[in-house]
């Protein structure tokens, strides 16, 4: 078949060439009646159909999604029949992207119609200095099939293609992990607003220590969402969905974000609110955000700076943590932050998600955590036996030991982030082995225990006093 489609493509790219040659030879009164007939014979003769795909839109500066889908696509089948292949490197550099090379042509089969896919660059059309990217040359793919199928190549074939090929670029994309410059580095025409290195997170679900039922319950929740496209545009509503994740420092709220990410394999914005002058800039910012991303506004440092500071004077240091909390310490508000998004997010297609982290819940703006704002509020709590057992999987490789039991009975009354217990269970050096690393748990514990004991015991005392003035 290649053979023959060969044969007749060459055979009438001669008649053209000579026809065009020997045009100026016929009288000028017949001469476009000569041509259109013959154009006529053409298509009658040729029964193949050719259609194009370029890597630049006709805007030029936009770089075709169909053309990449097709190149993603051509990447899995043409790897088995072309022998000229380009390599790109994706993922960490870890795995290797065949695609076509320029000239090459590889067959494909759908639903029982062959089709032929070549490549091909455009040379450059003027020697002259453009600006536009990709101006030197222009890549393209070129889809022939026989005319008989037009109706389904055109319609169900290029529809499968793209679909699969963006399917194969989600698969090998990097993702990114975006964080804000400042607004006063935006100046030029170069200036990108987010800057961003590729994100490379290891926690997962899988590691993540908390209860099981809540962690499938979310599980289920974002995947749910990310498939929630058609359901979405059916009640009307903006494909995004808020998350509101509060407790303790170091119970794993930041680990719960990277674990989300990469479930879902999406990009994470991380919004630092503080270097942003206004809720414009803000929006601006916002509006440069990419579909299927996590946009993130976490307090960070807050574990090193809440434990010192609970060793001066808890009361006063933890007010002000609170009240920086609440928004009023940044130039943009939370509130403000919240509007912007409403209004953007209505109009940005793709899938987002938001996600607050606090670690004061209590005190945060009503209007930040109102229910329909922040879909789904999720407390990551002090670490429990069952969180205890993923850790001592991760870090010890122990599904059991027999300090278990005694540890199972000390978390009923000691409080410790996860963060802690797993600072306890991972060994300091080559010598200390799971017995070491799980005794000094238990001590860690045995004080935390203790320190419980006695603060509930100064809470009782303190509460018999208000009594006995209260009653005076
Ligand atoms: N639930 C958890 N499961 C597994 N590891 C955890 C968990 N919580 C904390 N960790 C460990 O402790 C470290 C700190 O946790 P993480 O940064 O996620 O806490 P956080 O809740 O975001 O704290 P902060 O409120 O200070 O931001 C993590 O790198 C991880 O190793
Ligand atoms: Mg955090």
């Amino acid at each position: 078949m290649w053979t023959e489609l060969s044969a007749t493509i060459s055979s009438l790219a001669i008649a053209f060439f000579m026809f065009e040659k020997y045009l100026n030879y016929f009288p000028y009164t017949i001469r476009g009646y000569v041509e259109r007939n013959f154009r006529k014979v053409v298509n009658f003769v040729n029964p193949y159909v050719e259609i194009s795909f370029h890597e630049f839109t006709s805007e030029r500066l936009k770089r075709s999604d169909a053309f990449f889908a097709i190149q993603n696509y051509l990447s899995t089948s043409s790897t088995e029949n072309a022998r000229r292949l380009k390599a790109d490197v994706v993922k960490d550099s870890q795995s290797v992207v065949l695609s076509m090379d320029a000239k090459e042509e590889v067959a494909d089969v759908f639903n029982g119609v062959k089709v032929w896919w070549a490549s091909g660059k455009m040379p450059p059309q003027s020697k002259s200095i453009s600006w536009f990217p990709g101006s030197e040359e222009k890549r393209y793919y070129k889809l022939t099939f026989h005319k008989h199928y037009r109706e389904i190549i055109t319609k169900s074939y290029v529809e499968h293609v793209l679909k699969k090929g963006k399917e194969i670029e989600v698969k090998n994309r990097q993702r990114m992990l975006y964080t804000n410059n400042p607004s006063n580095d935006w100046h030029g025409w170069k200036s990108t607003k987010w800057g961003n290195i590729v994100f490379e997170h290891p926690s997962t679900f899988d590691t993540l220590a908390m209860d099981t039922a809540k962690k499938e319950e979310i599980k289920k929740d974002l995947i749910k969402f990310s498939k929630g496209k058609d359901y979405y545009a059916k009640i009307g509503k903006a494909w995004k969905r808020g998350y509101l994740l509060y407790g303790p420092p170091g119970t794993g709220k930041s680990s719960m974000i990277a674990a989300m990410a990469n479930l879902l394999d999406y990009d994470v914005y991380d919004l630092e609110l503080t270097t942003i002058k206004d809720n414009s800039e803000l929006r601006m910012l916002l509006i440069e955000t990419k579909g299927k991303s996590i946009i993130v506004r976490e307090r960070k440092g807050r574990r090193k700076m809440m434990m010192k500071q609970t060793e001066k004077d808890p009361i006063s240091k933890m007010k002000k943590e609170a009240e920086e909390e609440s928004g009023s310490g940044s130039k943009v508000t939370l509130s403000g932050l919240l509007n912007v998004i409403d209004g953007i997010w209505s109009a940005c297609g793709g899938e987002r998600i938001i996600i607050f982290t606090t670690n004061y819940v209590d005190k945060l703006d009503p209007a930040l955590i109102r229910r329909g704002r922040m879909d789904k509020h999720i407390v990551m709590s002090y670490c429990c036996f069952e969180a205890f057992k993923v850790l001592a999987r991760n870090y010890l490789d122990i599904e059991s030991h027999e300090l278990f039991g005694k540890i199972e009975e000390l978390f009923v009354e000691a409080k410790m982030s996860p963060a802690d217990v797993a600072d306890n269970l991972m060994p300091k050096s080559d010598e200390q082995d799971e017995e070491t690393c799980l005794k000094r748990l238990v001590e860690a514990l045995e004080a935390s225990k203790e320190e419980a004991i006695k603060k509930s015991e100064e809470e009782a005392v303190l509460k018999t006093k208000d009594g006995v003035v209260t009653e005076g």
